[in-house]
């Protein structure tokens, strides 16, 4: 029996990227700046969590081991086991975008070698002439936003016009996206979804990753609220991934989360969706259970950045490392002999670092299973090599861009 079991917690990055300067990151550390500021008492939360940042069984894993060789520091007030069980490291992404299509396609063993489009920082984000278009085939009276935002810092201030005219809020940010926020009723969400569709297509010719449908709702600027029916339409990645090549072979890719919309569905055999880390995490425990031999099961954390990362929030962030780091045992259980867990991330997102977008960083990739030995891989120079080490372990031939870990 070999399965594989690929877990991404989106945004967890763990510093020390060597090209962090290009994007303006040199320094952003996620792991290490969430330790840091909760070891000085700044990630207390009443009721939430209080301390040093307690994550024991990553760290037995690896994880501040692999920090470590991330940075060459050691993360504040995480205690350093006495032993390490598993396979760690960190890994460099070669891709030139730090957005979660070009971290998650490369982990999938195809890195981005090309530029995505951006809209740019200053002025209106969106050129007329495709702002003319979408309303003329999206049939709305106009836009609002269209600028660099915070999802919910714009829904706040343009919500409760959005209401009153009809016209949905456009925005962007540093990553390659269209993302379009509109309220749940008054604008309905099949309109938002039929909307985003016809946006998918008319910024296909301005080389975008991805169109996002933000759908929220409440009735004033005090109470808005997004929805878990956010949906991402993503353009093909551009060879095929390892979830193409494990379909090819007739394995089963099974795909919860995010991870669906950020592949556009190709090579995805079984999709789950839940909304939140647990829901997720208790999705993944499921299909554990369902995965035959040959099997990958494919999950994407998306809380650590949209709710805490992009947020800027410490407390939440590490009091969700700190959930997620609680139901491994769980999951450790429940491996059966040829099973092996990788624990890894997609880019960072820095909830100490100034505004509000991703940060280049290394990632760690940590991975253990009944019959994994213990020892390190050191840095690897490309997430493909995470790929690569899924294709071997199951058993399927290797593809162009890495090569396995063990
Ligand atoms: O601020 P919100 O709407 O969460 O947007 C964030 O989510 C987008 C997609 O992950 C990123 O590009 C960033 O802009
Ligand atoms: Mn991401
Ligand atoms: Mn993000």
């Amino acid at each position: 029996m070999a399965r594989a079991f690929l877990f991404v917690l989106d945004s967890f990055g763990i510093g020390g990227a060597p090209d962090a300067e290009a994007f303006g990151d040199l320094g952003a550390d996620t792991f290490g700046h969430i330790a840091e500021f909760c070891a000085a008492g700044a990630g207390d939360r009443a009721g939430l969590r209080e301390g040093p940042l307690h994550l024991p069984n990553m760290s037995a894993l690896g994880l501040v081991h692999a920090a470590r060789l991330a940075t060459g520091r050691l993360p504040a007030g995480v205690p350093v086991p006495e032993r390490v069980y598993g396979v760690y490291g960190a890994a460099s992404e070669v891709s030139r975008g730090k957005d979660t299509p070009s971290g998650h396609w490369e982990i999938a063993g195809t890195p981005v070698k090309f530029d995505w489009g951006y809209f740019p920082a200053e002025g209106d984000a969106f050129p007329p002439e495709l702002v003319e278009a979408i309303c003329r085939e999206g049939d709305i009276a106009g836009i609002l936003g269209n600028g660099h935002a915070s999802g919910t810092d714009i829904i706040a201030r343009h919500g409760e016009e959005h209401m009153l005219t009809g016209k949905p809020i456009c925005y962007t940010s540093s990553d390659s996206v269209f993302q379009i926020a509109a309220h749940e009723q008054s604008f309905g969400l099949g309109r938002l979804l039929g909307l985003c569709q016809v946006v998918r297509r008319l910024v296909d010719a301005y080389n975008i990753g991805r169109v996002i449908a933000r759908p929220f709702v409440g009735d004033n600027a005090g109470n808005f609220t997004r929805t878990g029916n956010r949906r991402d339409y993503s353009v093909l990645p551009p060879e095929p991934t390892i979830l193409d090549r494990l379909m090819e072979a007739g394995r089963t890719v099974h795909a919860i989360g995010k991870i669906g919309d950020i592949f556009a569905h190709q090579g995805v055999t079984r999709l789950t969706k839940a909304n939140g880390n647990m829901a997720l995490f208790d999705a993944s425990l499921a299909a554990i259970e369902e995965a035959a031999d040959g099997d990958l099961v494919f999950t994407n954390f998306v809380d650590f950045d949209m709710l805490y990362g992009h947020r800027r929030d410490v407390p939440g962030y590490a009091a969700a490392l700190e959930a997620f780091d609680a139901r491994l045992p769980d999951l450790d259980r429940r491996l059966k002999p040829g099973d092996m867990v990788i624990l890894t991330a997609d880019h960072g997102c820095d909830p100490t670092w100034r505004g509000t977008d991703h940060t280049r960083e290394r990632v760690p990739v940590l991975m253990f299973g009944p019959s994994l030995r213990s020892r390190s891989f050191g840095i690897a120079n490309s997430f493909a090599h995470i790929g690569e080490t899924v294709a071997r372990h199951l058993g399927i031939a290797p593809g162009a861009h890495g090569r396995s870990l063990i």
